[in-house]
């Protein structure tokens, strides 16, 4: 495993992403490092048929193992949406202030207890011989009543993680790939890519 290329469009996603895979004698490219336009369509229903979506698209492109990383964030009291379709919530050019104000707004009123979410995060990997993994993992929070703090990306302000006291925005990086969905699906991915020898 010394070159992999990122199936993602993401810059938020592939910083964490290098901070956690990252280390000397492997490069990690972006899709559009390596050159590559996607066509992927990210019309699956799950994360892991989206996940699929984008690797496929990137590997039929390269003969590098290409890695794809499809994420979202599942608010229980709005019966698990965003979900799948975070990105497109309130439509994909809409500026996440106000897409994370629209959320506070669903839940004015509603106590702690209901105010449950999840982050989840699935990588999948396509192989240059055609096998594919897929991984998978999970960050319990709740949404906060308003938005803090300024790193992170998308809904990390108003993602609050019970045991620091603080939303996923107010973590530094390294806190925040220890504990996240995208941390631990990607240290899992390590050592399904270290056993296969891939
Ligand atoms: O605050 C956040 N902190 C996170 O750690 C995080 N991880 C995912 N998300 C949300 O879920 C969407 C993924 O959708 P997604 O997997 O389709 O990615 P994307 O469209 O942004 O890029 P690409 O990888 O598809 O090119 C993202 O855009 C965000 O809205 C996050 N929000
Ligand atoms: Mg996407």
């Amino acid at each position: 495993m010394e070159k992999l290329i990122f199936a993602t469009g993401n810059e938020g996603k592939m910083k964490e992403i290098r901070e956690i895979l990252g280390r000397p004698g492997l490069t990690i490219l972006s899709q559009r490092e390596a050159g590559i336009v996607s066509d992927a369509e990210e019309n699956g229903t799950t994360f892991e048929a989206n996940a699929l979506i984008k690797a496929r698209a990137v590997a039929a492109q390269t003969d590098a193992l290409v890695l794809a990383d499809d994420s979202g964030l599942e608010i229980d009291y709005l019966n698990g949406e965003p979900g799948v379709y975070s990105a497109r919530y309130m439509g994909e050019d809409t500026p996440y202030t106000i897409k994370n104000q629209k959320i506070l707004d669903l839940l004015a009123g509603v106590p702690e207890d209901k105010r449950t979410a999840r982050f989840v995060c699935v990588i999948a990997a396509v192989l240059p011989d055609g096998r594919e993994f897929t991984t998978k993992g999970t960050i319990e929070g709740i949404i906060g009543y308003e938005s803090r703090g300024e790193g992170g990306f998308g809904y990390d302000p108003i993602f609050f993680v019970p045991e620091f006291h603080c939303s996923t925005a107010e973590l530094t990086m390294e806190q925040k790939n220890e504990v996240s969905h995208r941390g631990k699906a990607l240290r899992a991915m390590k050592e399904v890519l270290k056993e296969v020898n891939a």
